[in-house]
């Protein structure tokens, strides 16, 4: 069946809240994209200051607690000697964070990847191993936050790859051009709130003010 659903119905809602841990995810690659152009910011956003270290970095270590291999999707891998992982390329340059989640399947040796950007501060590592425990039977697993779908913080499985290929030759970029090709479950906003109540997971930081803000842990705007 192909398709949106929700996470579907009591069972998993009582489910809901059991997958927290300290295990590393088995099957799951953790994926960073910085393949974007910080227009909006005016430098790298990837690199900013954020509690003594650079904001990816910070997210990187958060994703390695969950993850045998994290990898960082982006076309400027020297500007990241400081993270210890693979670094890949877009295969379809400049076409945004499709690409980049593309370029990051066709890389993966698992099935599943487990994607976030790399300018959300606050990522949920409870959120995504929540969302991983409802990866069989899916192609994309992602949540709902305030501001509607947040498919910059979510699973998705190499089923997608010649889905996302056909958007990506059609010039179509949006990340969920492909979601109507692929089965997708959605965890809904109720369910998403239980587990990260103040859905700060999704707040990302496109401007220097947005940036400002963040520090001083002001809410700031969406990933999308
Ligand atoms: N790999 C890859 N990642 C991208 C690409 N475009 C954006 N991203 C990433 O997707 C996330 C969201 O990016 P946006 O904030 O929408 O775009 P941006 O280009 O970084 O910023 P603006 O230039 O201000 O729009 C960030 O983690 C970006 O690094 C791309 O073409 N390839």
């Amino acid at each position: 069946m192909f398709g949106i659903d929700r996470i579907g119905g009591a069972p998993a809602d009582e489910n809901l809240g059991h997958a927290a841990g300290p295990e590393l995810l088995p099957n799951v690659t953790g994926v960073i994209l910085a393949g974007g152009q910080s227009r909006r910011m005016g430098s790298n956003k990837a690199v900013l200051p954020y509690g003594g270290v650079p904001l990816i970095e910070r997210i990187y270590r958060q994703m390695s607690e969950l993850f045998v291999e994290t990898v960082v999707v982006t076309n400027t891998p020297e500007l990241y000697p400081f993270l210890p992982c693979p670094k890949v390329k877009d295969q379809y340059p400049g076409m945004g964070p499709l690409a980049g989640i593309h370029a990051a399947l066709n890389y993966s040796r698992t099935r599943y990847i487990a994607v976030v950007a790399c300018d959300m501060p606050w990522i949920s590592t409870r959120l995504i191993r929540e969302l991983a425990g409802f990866r069989d039977g899916s192609d994309v697993i992602l949540p709902e936050g305030d501001h509607g779908l947040e498919p910059l913080h979510a699973i998705y499985s190499k089923e997608c790859i010649p889905f996302i290929e056909e958007s990506l030759n059609a010039d179509r970029r949006r990340i969920v051009s492909f979601f109507d090709r692929v089965k997708v479950q959605v965890m809904t906003l109720d369910q998403t709130s239980q587990i990260e109540p103040s859905l700060r997971a999704f707040r990302n930081i496109n401007t220097v003010q947005e940036y400002q803000q963040s520090l001083e842990n002001q809410v700031i705007g969406s990933t999308r």
